[in-house]
């Protein structure tokens, strides 16, 4: 907290790679050195210049002469610098220009470079262009950079504190940066505190030296009790990615300013209670099993996000019981699972793995025997939902015959026939292909008598999740011959990592494809998963809206402007509303908009009001019996 009022305090800010994502330098190489044949190697040689000078293997002076000779810069080049380096203001100084604009009177840029370029960037966030300390370059009649101005102390080592100490500053200085000339300015004695700045860069010597970590401006405006944009600063809340979520994700999370930890497999129940204790994220694929007693250790857990269709692998009843809302994404890898079995079902039908495989060991077998066209086959569909529905469009485009059988009465789309009774489908269908959701209800849903109420040669896919097929029936039935071609892409014991052995006793056997659940695994459905579910889960966090949640009751919420959101997720008993209400209107509380959803389990209530209430507030909220989690967001 701080010690003195904001008034009493100023803030001195580094530049580049603190209130700039970059070097300023660096990218002016970029832009004079274009079409130089020498360009990749002065551009190396200007990197290496400024890690040595960061090293304090050359004096500060020396490295920028001897980056200024490699730059061959023109006045005319910075326009393009000023608009490159607009484009990368660190997204915590994006986020929080309203408290730059407002303190304005205490913020002081202090930086090694160069005012030419920093004036005009740093303005556009309300800085002043008197309270920017930085070089100034000096020209030859043609407008080339050809020297600094070397009366400026910020030109040389020691040159921060100087002009800092010159200001004379009436109060305390907090100064921010990523570099070790920022820490000096504290260890002169310049500044009371030094905040090391690792949103763009971490640099473990100066992070050492610092007197507080900043991940971003959020954290150094929430360790101050400073206005700021995010009620918690996001760099708090951590995002734990397992299962080598598609690298898209990972960016959305970084680019809101969260902490993200990835991690490429799954880990079991022991391993995700160790894992999870202060995450408030959690994305997971279809390998992690989300139990009660992994969410019995998940205190901070708000969120978790299954990407993928299946929820199964989560413990849905246990989640909503604790108030962690779950989402999903139930089409975007819909249409690969569907590519794979219309594609799988050809293989099969026409036996092109034997005889692939005999081909491999020299093998030439030409003939039709035992090889079908797909054209005119039944297509039994156990299941009818968004896969179900897609994959008859498909098949019948290719001539064939669809059946489907659902427990819910659903919609027959184009020539596709309806089945009363699962029976019914097996016993007509030539193709039978799994498409039911993983629910507990359907461990074995087909076994041996389902195998025994099939057709003589019948092709058989599994594409769905793997508790569905008894697989010792499904072994017998492919040895028997009842079954000639089966395609499994998912098994009720799956290797946690592509390190693990698999093991089955599917291995091995005739006309059976085995695929490593890869149905939802192409470039194209996980980078549409990468930026759906991240979608949902921000909705959640910064906006409270649970749209598209399969556990808790569904609320698209306006965007919060100018109120501050008291977000209440409560059991589902009488009068919990009432009593919210109650507290509202004992503490005078204006309300600008109210909205109440529950389903079974849970109640969820929105109260958007003004932003001037008592702490009392709160805390009233939060001691409503029954509350299960209370959050504010403004
Ligand atoms: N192999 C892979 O990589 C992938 C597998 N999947 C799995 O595919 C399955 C289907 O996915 P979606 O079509 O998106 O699910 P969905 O939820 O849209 O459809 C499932 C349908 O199955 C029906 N159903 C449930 N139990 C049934 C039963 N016993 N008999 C008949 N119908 C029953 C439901 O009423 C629903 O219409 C899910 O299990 C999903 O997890 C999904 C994507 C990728
Ligand atoms: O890609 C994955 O990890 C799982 C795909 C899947 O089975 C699903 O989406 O339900």
């Amino acid at each position: 907290m701080l010690t003195k009022t904001p008034e009493q305090t100023f803030f001195v800010i580094d530049f580049d790679s603190t209130f700039t994502k970059v070097e300023a330098l660096d990218v002016l190489g970029e832009i004079s050195l274009v079409g130089r044949p020498d360009r990749d190697d002065a551009l190396n040689q200007i990197k290496t210049i400024t890690d040595r000078g960061m090293a304090g293997e050359l004096s500060f002076t020396e490295s920028l002469e001897l980056r200024l000779k490699l730059l061959r810069a023109h006045r005319d080049q910075l326009p393009a610098l000023i608009e490159t380096l607009s484009g990368k203001i660190s997204d915590s100084f994006q986020r929080n220009k309203e408290f730059l604009v407002e303190n304005a009177d205490h913020i002081y840029i202090v930086s090694n470079g160069f005012r030419e370029f920093i004036v005009p960037v740093v303005a556009s966030l309300g800085i002043k262009a008197d309270h920017v300390l930085a070089n100034t370059f000096v020209y030859d009649e043609a407008g080339n950079i050809v020297d600094f101005d070397r009366t400026n102390p910020l030109s040389a080592n020691g040159g921060k504190p100087q002009v800092i100490r010159s200001l004379q500053l009436d109060g305390e200085v907090y100064v921010i940066g990523d570099g070790y000339t920022d820490y000096e300015i504290r260890e002169s004695g310049a500044a009371a505190r030094f905040y090391a700045f690792t949103e763009n860069v971490l640099r473990p010597r100066v992070v050492e030296k610092a007197d507080f970590t900043a991940p971003s401006l959020d954290e150094f405006l929430y360790h101050n009790n400073l206005s700021r944009s995010q009620s918690y600063p996001k760099s708090r809340i951590k995002v734990l990615l397992l299962e080598n979520v598609h690298p898209v994700a990972v960016q959305l999370f970084e680019q809101e300013g969260f902490n993200v930890e990835i991690r490429k497999g799954a880990l079991d129940e022991d391993e995700l209670i160790e894992a999870i204790r202060d995450v408030s994220i959690l994305g997971i694929r279809s390998k992690t099993n989300v139990t009660a007693r992994v969410l019995e250790h998940a205190n901070k857990l708000m969120t978790v996000g299954a990407f993928c269709i299946g929820t199964n692998q989560i413990d849905l009843t246990a989640c909503t019981e604790r108030g962690v809302a779950v989402f999903n994404a139930p089409y975007s890898n819909t249409r690969s699972v569907v590519e794979l079995a219309i594609g799988e079902i050809i293989m099969l039908i026409r036996g092109i793995v034997p005889k692939s495989n005999s081909m491999h060991r020299g093998d030439w077998d030409k003939s039709a025997k035992n090889s079908y066209e797909v054209r005119g086959k039944k297509l039994g569909l156990v299941g009818y939902g968004n896969i179900g529905t897609q994959l008859s469009v498909v098949a019948e485009a290719l001539g064939m015959e669809v059946y489907f059988y659902d427990i819910v009465d659903k919609l027959a789309l184009g020539n596709t026939r309806k089945c009363k009774t699962l029976d019914e489908l097996l016993a007509v269908s030539d193709i039978i292909s799994l498409h039911t959701d993983g629910r507990k209800e359907n461990k074995n849903l087909i076994g041996e008598r389902e195998f025994g109420l099939m057709k003589q040669g019948v092709i058989f896919l599994n594409l769905s999740r793997g508790h569905i097929v008894d697989i010792p029936a499904l072994v017998n039935a492919i040895k028997q011959g009842k079954v000639i071609g089966t395609g499994v892409d998912v098994f009720p014991q799956e290797p946690k990592t592509n390190n693990e052995e698999f093991m089955s006793e599917l291995r091995d056997l005739p006309n059976v494809i085995l695929t490593p659940h890869i149905g939802g695994s192409t470039e194209e459905a996980q980078a549409n998963i990468g930026n759906f579910v991240p979608a949902k889960l921000l909705e959640y966090i910064n906006n409270g809206s649970t749209y598209g949640s399969v556990n808790f009751p569904e609320l698209q919420l306006p965007l919060l402007k100018n109120s501050h959101r008291l977000l209440h997720i409560h059991a589902n008993v009488p009068g919990i509303l009432a009593r919210m209400n109650n507290i509202f209107a004992k503490y005078h509380i204006n309300i600008h908009g109210q909205y109440l959803k529950t389903n079974e389990q849970i109640g969820y209530v929105i109260t958007d009001v003004a932003k001037e209430y008592a702490d009392e507030v709160v805390q009233e909220l939060k001691g409503i019996d029954n509350t299960i989690k209370f959050r504010l967001l403004y």
